[in-house]
């Protein structure tokens, strides 16, 4: 298993290392490194720190960070970047915009699993400027241009 570095930014999250729930998972649980419970209204959005931050360094990898499957479908608490996206040489915290896109205020505890972190291969391109593309099948058709007919 390729392995990554990892710093400990608050030391409660020592006990709490991402790691993988089942031999075949693809996402780490990042926990809410905050100090007391915390409400989230319904339409509010408050990034929330994870304790941790990693180094990836190979720009042939990045992370993902999504919603978890539970809280974003019973409570609505999604992600108000949709989609985290962590670059290789990002040596930061990992933060967890967090969305309460739901009803219901949610209340968000100290540690409480709350996103989950993919990694991901990455192809970094450079372009090759052209005025025509090769022809392909499907062109320039896109928005639904292979649906009913
Ligand atoms: O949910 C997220 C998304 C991003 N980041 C960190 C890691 C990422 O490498 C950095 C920059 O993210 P991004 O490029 O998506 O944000 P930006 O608004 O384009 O900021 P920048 O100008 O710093 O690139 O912020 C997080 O901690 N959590
Ligand atoms: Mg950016």
């Amino acid at each position: 298993m390729k392995t990554i570095d990892i710093k400990i930014l608050d030391a409660r999250m020592g006990e709490y290392l991402p790691s993988y729930a089942t031999s075949g998972s693809a996402g780490l649980d990042l926990r809410a490194c905050i100090d007391e419970p915390m409400e989230i209204m319904p339409g509010e959005t408050k990034l929330i720190p994870t304790g941790l931050a990693i180094h990836i360094a190979d720009p042939g990898y990045a992370a993902l960070i999504l919603p978890r499957s539970g809280l974003g479908h019973k409570h609505g608490i999604v992600l108000g970047n949709l989609v985290g996206l962590i670059d290789s040489d990002y040596q930061g915290q990992l933060m967890v915009s967090t969305w309460n896109r739901g009803t219901d205020a949610f209340t968000l505890n100290p540690m409480e699993r709350l996103a989950q972190l993919v990694i991901v291969p990455v192809l970094q391109v450079g372009f090759n400027v052209v005025e025509e593309f090769e022809e392909s099948d499907r062109g320039a058709g896109g928005f639904g241009s292979t649906g009913k007919k």
